[in-house]
Order: structure tokens, then C-alpha cells, then sequence
């Protein structure tokens, strides 16, 4: 049976994920895919005070809806739309509104804990994770955080040290262990993201055929 294949791109915060993400997405003109991004699945916390959800461990599994995320894959896997939650980073919890997605032929999964979660893993086709040195991730951190997420540089190096390095020690570098495919140094290394698109490009065809 026809199925999409679906490709799961993971690394840690600021690695590159969304860049490389993106590279792969440019380089298919003729071919639409979907980006399914992890961070719209973070948790809805709206019933809980604002104060309260700055406290919230963001870098936990228990932080994501992860049935809602598989049941939403499994979806577009069977070719069927779905409503895409959205979350809001500066408020730290779901925002009322939701994106229709229709189903693509290739569904590019990112996130940073998606190869955490043995079910994903099983959906997924071709496994990749990001890894760039943690120094130039929390850099990058500083400067998107302070620029797109409106927070402080004391709360960007206090939740940095407190949870994001230690969850990314405990449950993300481990994971690189499920991957087929180690790409040092995020968005800007051509070479991997050409053998990727070469991968996906030699599936599609062979997916025509059958
Ligand atoms: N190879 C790279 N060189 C320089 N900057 C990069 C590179 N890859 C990503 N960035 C920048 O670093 C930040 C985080 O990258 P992003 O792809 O969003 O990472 P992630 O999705 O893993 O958090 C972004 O501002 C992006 O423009
Ligand atoms: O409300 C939130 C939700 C998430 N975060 C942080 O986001 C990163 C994951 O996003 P990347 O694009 O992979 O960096 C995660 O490390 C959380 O700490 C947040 O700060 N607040």
C-alpha cells in the first residue's frame, strides 16, 4: 500500500534541526513535503497561571502530548488531514488556534525528543540527528531566545544550565543511537543534506513504479 515516507530530524536545541529541515524541503521543487515540528505539540497549560508555566521542564518527555503528535502522524501516514495544534513560546502554552495540514508523499518529523519515543520511532523511515558542539547550540539559544521568544539573557543561561543541558545529557544525546544518519554541524554541511535529498528522491521513484 502507498504510504509517505517520513523522516525524523533530531538534535539538540539550537543544533540546526529546522535549518537542515529546511534545506531539505529547498531542494524539492517538484515534490511538496510537510513539516511536522515537535514544539507544536508541547502540552496545552492553559489552565495553569502564567507563573506556574515558567516552571514547566520544556526538555521532558512529560512536557510533550506525545499521543496527540502519533495519532496526528499516523494520520497523515494514511493520507488523511489533520488540524495542526500551535503553540505560543512567549505565553508557554497552546494557542487557540489550530493549522489544517493536508497529507504530503514526505513528512519531515523534527523535534528535539521525537527519536525519544520508541512508536515514533518505529514511524519513522530514515532517522537523522544533528550534532553541533553544545557551546555554539547555546549561543545560538542566547540570540534566538532574546530575539524570537522574548526572554532575558539571565533566563535564557538560568534555564540553560538548570534543565535544557541536563535533559539534553539525560534524554536527548542517547537517542543519537537510533539514527541512521549523524550530521555534524547542522544547516550549512551540503554534503549531507545532498546525500539526503538523493535518499528521498531514490524512494520516491521507487514508490512510483511500485
Ligand atoms: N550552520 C549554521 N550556521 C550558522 N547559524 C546557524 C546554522 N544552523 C542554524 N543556525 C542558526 O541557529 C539558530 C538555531 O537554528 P535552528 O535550525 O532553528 O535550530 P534548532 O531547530 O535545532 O533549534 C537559528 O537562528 C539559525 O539561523
Ligand atoms: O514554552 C516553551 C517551550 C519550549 N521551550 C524550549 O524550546 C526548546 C526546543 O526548541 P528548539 O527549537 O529545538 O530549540 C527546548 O529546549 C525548550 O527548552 C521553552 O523554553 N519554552
Amino acid at each position: 500500500m502507498k504510504k509517505p515516507i517520513v523522516i525524523g530530524v533530531t538534535g539538540g536545541s539550537g543544533s540546526g534541526k529546522t535549518s537542515v529541515s529546511r534545506a531539505i524541503l529547498d531542494k524539492f521543487t517538484d515534490v511538496s513535503i510537510l513539516l511536522l515540528e515537535q514544539d507544536f505539540y508541547y502540552k496545552d497549560q492553559s489552565q495553569l497561571p502564567f507563573e506556574e508555566r515558567l516552571k514547566t521542564n520544556y526538555d521532558h518527555p512529560f512536557a510533550f502530548d506525545t499521543d496527540l503528535f502519533i495519532e496526528d502522524l499516523m494520520k497523515l501516514i494514511r493520507y488523511e488531514s489533520i488540524d495542526q495544534p500551535v503553540y505560543d513560546y512567549a505565553m508557554h502554552t497552546r494557542s487557540d488556534k489550530v493549522i489544517h495540514r493536508e497529507p504530503k508523499d514526505v513528512i519531515i518529523v523534527e523535534g528535539i525528543l521525537i527519536l525519544e519515543d520508541e512508536r515514533l520511532r518505529n514511524l519513522m523511515d530514515i532517522k537523522v540527528y544533528v550534532d553541533t558542539d553544545d557551546d555554539i547550540r547555546i549561543i545560538r539559544r542566547i540570540k534566538r531566545d532574546m530575539e524570537e521568544r522574548g526572554r532575558t539573557l539571565d533566563s535564557v543561561i538560568h534555564q540553560y544550565l538548570s534543565v535544557v543541558k541536563p535533559m539534553h545529557q539525560q534524554f536527548i544525546e542517547p537517542t543519537k543511537k537510533f539514527a541512521d544518519i549523524i550530521i555534524p554541524e547542522g544547516g550549512q554541511n551540503q554534503v549531507a543534506i545532498d546525500l539526503m535529498t538523493t535518499k528521498i528522491a531514490s524512494i520516491l521513484s521507487d514508490n512510483r513504479q511500485k
